[in-house]
């Protein structure tokens, strides 16, 4: 931006001149035209010349990742970065670009490029306003203020009506099921709901904290977002089941399986994390969870023709991820989603999917991150999908459920994401895949 620019009042280009267009839009120096000509600049150019450049460094931080998407610098080894800002937000956000000569030439070289790269960062980021893009991090933690207290009835000790009146005597009012979303965000001070969506499932305003709340320590109720509730719920084996739960702790959704399972069947859960076995093992424990066999130990190790896991009918896996769906995170923490960590966590889940898939006895399998990242998402199951053949098919997952898979692939919006905006939960993502009756027993 140190360019010595200065302004002229008609659209025509000039060798040697450094004139910025009417119209907030670009005019730009044919390269090595010499050194320019100097034009007192007329005030409204002037003040156009000041918009350009400060909606320019408004936007930086969304023109920089623009622009390594695109990997215009590494095609256009001339292009100063600060020019190549001015150029792309003009070309995309600005009134069009209204230079000539060949920095016109360039900028439209890279327009489908461009272009596509911004309409990619807004499915990401779910937002279809280039405004919106600004402060996603804002945004998230707006919406995260949003998201209630949900809290899930442990079956396994207790039951909703006893809670219900538990709460009741602690001067907490019972509004009854909740008819929409929005009732959930209206609520406020000592009031709750039973959720619309899953039946065990208690809904308080956000600021609620019941972790000394006597139900709470002694594991007759989970304090446990409603999205992370989904997975479980989808899987649904029934009592006398044999259920893997592939990447298990610190447990949740396992103290869900098996009170779903009401303590019959077996349940076997893994995690290679030694620590987080450990609390997993209290947790179960607190939560009064029998039937179940947890072992430290990396899934991808676990033998499938092992006559153990012969019976296996249902797998729960929730692989490690980003995390980016997390509203409790720091804004600064979703940068450490690199290009190159996200490959390689979308590695491991594919590997850990198509693992999971190959159990002999296996119907249905549920896979779900607390990742906004396509990559960990529907690529993921769409590659593993496409490796397995026609052995395992993709069954639409609570259809009445408001948000949906994006579409990556056709057949991706049988799957269903979450987020604090359209459905008051942290971000998540679950898919169902189910064995098809003639499918083949290997991956292609
Ligand atoms: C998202 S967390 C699981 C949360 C858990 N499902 C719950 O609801 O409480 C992912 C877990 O996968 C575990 N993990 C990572 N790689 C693994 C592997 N190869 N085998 C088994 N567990 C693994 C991590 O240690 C972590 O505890």
């Amino acid at each position: 931006m140190s360019s010595p620019w200065s302004c002229r009042k008609n659209h025509r280009s000039a060798r040697g001149v450094y004139p910025l267009s009417l119209a907030g839009g670009l005019w730009a120096p044919e390269p090595g035209a010499g050194p320019p000509a100097l034009i007192a600049p007329a005030p409204q150019h002037v003040r156009r010349l000041y918009a350009l450049v400060s909606e320019t460094l408004r936007y930086a931080s969304v023109l920089e990742k623009l622009l390594d998407g695109a990997a215009l610098l590494q095609a256009e080894k001339k292009l100063a970065p600060q020019l190549a800002k001015v150029l792309v937000y003009d070309l995309l956000f600005g009134k069009g670009l209204k230079c000539g000569g060949r920095w016109k030439a360039l900028a439209r070289r890279h327009r489908a490029r461009l272009e596509a790269e911004l309409a990619r960062m807004k499915v990401r980021h779910r937002v279809s306003r280039n405004e919106d893009l600004l402060a996603p991090e804002k945004a998230v933690s707006a919406a995260a203020s949003q998201v209630p207290r949900y809290v899930r009835v442990n079956t396994l000790k207790t039951c909703v009506d006893d809670v219900i009146d538990f709460f009741k005597r602690q001067g907490y009012a019972y509004l009854g099921k909740a008819a929409s979303v929005e009732e959930l965000k209206a609520l406020s001070g000592k009031k709750f709901l039973l959720d619309l969506h899953l039946p065990e499932l208690l809904v308080f305003p956000s600021q609620t904290d019941l972790h000394d709340n006597l139900l709470y320590t002694s594991g007759h109720i989970i304090l446990q977002d409603k999205a992370s509730c989904l997975p479980a719920f989808l899987l649904g084996p029934v009592a006398g089941s044999h259920v893997i739960d592939a990447c298990a702790a610190p447990g949740n959704k396992t103290s869900h399986l098996a009170a779903i399972l009401k303590n019959k069947g077996q349940i076997f859960a893994f995690d290679v994390d030694p620590k987080r076995v450990a609390t997993m093992n209290t947790l179960l424990t607190r939560a009064g969870v029998t039937g179940c066999q947890l072992a430290q130990q990396d899934f991808l190790t676990v033998d499938p023709r092992d006559p153990k896991y012969s019976r296996v009918t249902h797998i729960l896996l929730d692989p490690s991820c980003s995390g980016s769906g997390m509203v409790t995170r720091g804004p600064g923490e979703e940068a450490a989603s690199s290009a190159e960590r996200l490959q390689a966590l979308a590695g491991f889940q594919r590997r850990v999917l198509s693992h999971a898939l190959s159990f002999p006895a296996l119907q249905r399998l549920v896979y779900s991150t607390c990742s906004l990242h396509q990559e960990e998402n529907e690529d993921v199951v769409q590659a593993v999908l496409q490796e397995w053949g026609s052995a395992f098919r993709l069954v639409p997952a609570f259809p009445s459920w408001p948000c949906r898979g994006l579409t990556a692939f056709s057949g991706s919006e049988n799957c269903l994401r979450a987020s604090p905006a359209e459905t008051l939960t942290h971000g998540f993502f679950v898919a169902v895949l189910e064995r098809c009756k003639e499918g083949a027993a290997a991956p292609r």
